[in-house]
């Protein structure tokens, strides 16, 4: 049944996170995290290596000591003895029995979770969308059906927040989506859902909210198009790919454009605030007799990926 909630205020609170602080000795791995995430929002969380997301997790998991206040659904979770009521983790890999159908396995996976009731397993089957696939065994489903599976054996116990842990690391394009279009439809259904991802476009098409960590700390936490206009303003994002990487004189000639190194050796890019257009056309008069080299250039709004190399380089969201 699809979730309908009037306006944020009247949507349930089910993450509140108080000054919470993951400590590895002297070494603040998350510093005084503070987090409220309503029903049926979706946040991404992004950061660059080391910045506290999986020890945030590990906090919201029970797997880490941690001071400061952590509630799911009223509950304090450092009090719980039953945290899985409340969160559930869906892991970055299959952790399923592949000779075993579908149901096959999320009755395993229920008994070990001391789940007695049928209906459990038939409502996390219809959730991922699986039912009529219950009798199939995982070891004959493609990349996409046994993420689902996985989801399935994850919600089995009805949390309010589901976290999907790096669910896209290693995984093809199809199963990649299959996961991203699942974490919506939960959020849609009234779960509160976080995502840990690397894949910033998609993070920022799909997600109610992104929050930013660097170092520990929360550099943002708002919806993608608010953050975006925040950090960049009316700045473009011009990106040029030559033939071959550039040679000596042409890096000379980009030198006043700004321009950093893109993803390959060919591709550079460079943020400017002035117009576009005779930004292209000074650049382009600047290559003088290189101007062959250039295979493409385009211009664009600076999405998320533009804002991550900006946090990993200045540790900041805006210039
Ligand atoms: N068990 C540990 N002992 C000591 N330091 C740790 C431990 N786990 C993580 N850290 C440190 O804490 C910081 C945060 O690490 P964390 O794994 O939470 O970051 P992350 O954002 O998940 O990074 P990544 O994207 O690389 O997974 C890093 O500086 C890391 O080196």
């Amino acid at each position: 049944m699809p979730f309908s909630a009037p306006d944020t205020a009247t949507r349930e609170l089910i993450l509140s996170a108080t000054d919470v602080t993951v400590a590895y000795g002297q070494h603040k791995a998350l510093d005084g995290l503070n987090l409220e995430i309503r029903e049926g929002e979706l946040v991404g969380i992004i950061g660059p290596n080391g910045a506290g997301k999986t020890s945030f997790i590990r906090a919201l998991c029970g797997r880490t000591r941690v001071t400061g206040d952590l509630n799911v659904a009223g509950t304090d979770l450092r009090r719980s003895t039953d945290r899985r009521r409340h969160i559930a983790l869906v892991p970055q890999d299959i952790g399923l029995y592949p000779h075993l159908t579908a149901r096959e396995n999320l009755t395993v996976i229920g008994r070990l979770l001391g789940l007695k009731d049928r209906a459990a397993i038939n409502q996390a089957l219809e959730t991922v969308e699986m039912s009529q696939h219950a009798k199939t065994r995982v070891s004959e489903m493609s990349g996409g059906m046994k993420r689902r599976i996985n989801v399935a054996a994850a919600i089995m116990t009805g949390p309010k927040l589901v976290i999907f842990d790096e669910p896209t690391a290693g995984v093809d394009a199809p199963a990649r989506d299959t996961v991203h279009r699942l974490a919506r439809a939960l959020a849609d259904q009234g779960k509160a859902v976080i995502l840990i991802t690397h894949e910033l476009e998609q993070a920022e098409a799909l997600c109610d909210k992104i929050l930013v960590l660097c170092k520990g700390k929360r550099l943002a936490f708002e919806p993608p198009a608010r953050l975006l206009e925040r950090s960049f303003e009316n700045q473009r994002e011009v990106m040029v790919r030559y033939a071959t990487p550039p040679e000596p004189e042409v890096l000379n000639a980009m030198q006043p454009f700004a321009f950093t190194p893109g993803e390959m050796p060919t591709i550079w890019v460079a943020m400017t605030n002035a117009n576009e257009v005779s930004f292209v056309s000074a650049f382009l008069t600047a290559l003088k007799g290189e101007n062959d080299l250039v295979r493409e250039i385009s211009v664009r709004r600076p999405g998320l990926t533009a804002l991550m190399h900006r946090v990993e380089k200045t540790g900041q969201i805006a210039a």
